[in-house]
């Protein structure tokens, strides 16, 4: 690629990004709730409460993401500070007869800090996230889009969301880890990210388990990771996700000592 259309999509990527905080060098850890039972209510703030703790502990170390249910953002966001409260999922619509679709609008209003977009669980159209990403930016929302491979991820990349994961839908759930069994679609993520958006962070999904798992997806080159299963569905919640801080504060501390 020529050097002008790389500096000209660099200004364009910092344009884009310059309404959201500044990820480079802190690692992420992410905790997607999805619709586990644990996710709503008492149990759901429960968890909250517990990484905002550690995301006070960590400041500036780990910076710690909630991506909630709707219908739990704004009780979440109130507990909540350095812990970034985001949905789930947003809409290409503006506030108007759009019944039962979530506006961008909505959710900064309840609360929420950003919102992931395109899970494979919930997919949507590259037009749509375009859409979004564009709006949620003038709104100062951060974006975190998932894709399911490396190309996915490049595509979703030059759009120039806050984030990017991946995760590859076979290895979700499963607790096979997509750092160990799959490492390689981490490293192509990055090589091909990285054509195309210089800064944009990277993370890992699938089927992270242990503080191994999501160190070894920093070691790979990751900048954090995604995770669900692993800690709404452990009997303690708590011991879980300080397990995944401390082995990402040590990879990523390693990793610049490098
Ligand atoms: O889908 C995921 C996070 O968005 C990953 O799910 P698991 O961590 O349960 O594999």
């Amino acid at each position: 690629m020529g050097t002008v259309l790389l500096s000209s999509l660099h200004a364009y990527y910092t344009s884009r990004t310059e309404a959201t905080r500044d990820y480079k060098g802190i690692p992420v850890l992410a905790v997607n709730y999805k619709a586990y039972p644990t996710a709503f209510g008492e149990t759901g703030l429960a968890i909250a409460l517990t990484a905002e703790k550690l995301a006070e502990e960590y400041d500036g170390i780990i910076r710690f993401i909630l991506a909630v249910p709707a219908t739990e953002i704004v009780r979440i966001s109130e507990s909540t500070d350095k812990a970034l409260v985001y949905a789930q999922h947003a809409d290409p619509v503006e506030p108007g007869a759009h019944t039962g679709y979530l506006p961008l609008e909505a959710l900064k209003e309840a609360g929420a800090k950003g919102t992931l977009l395109n899970h494979s669980e919930h997919r949507i159209r590259l037009s749509d996230i375009d859409t979004i990403v564009r709006r949620a930016t003038q709104l100062g929302l951060e974006t975190l889009v998932c894709a399911d491979t490396p190309t996915a991820a490049a595509a979703a990349a030059i759009l120039s969301p806050t984030m990017i994961a991946v995760e590859p839908p076979e290895l979700i759930g499963t607790g096979v880890p997509v750092s160990k069994a799959k490492p390689e679609v981490i490293t192509s993520t990055i090589q091909l990210v990285r054509m195309v958006n210089p800064d944009v962070p990277i993370l890992a999904g699938a089927g992270i388990t242990t503080g191994e798992d999501a160190a070894t997806a920093i070691k790979l080159g990751a900048n954090g990771v995604l995770v669900a299963s692993a800690v709404m569905k452990a009997k303690d919640p708590e011991a879980k996700l300080l397990e995944l801080a401390e082995a990402l504060a040590k990879a990523a501390e390693k990793k610049s000592q490098q």
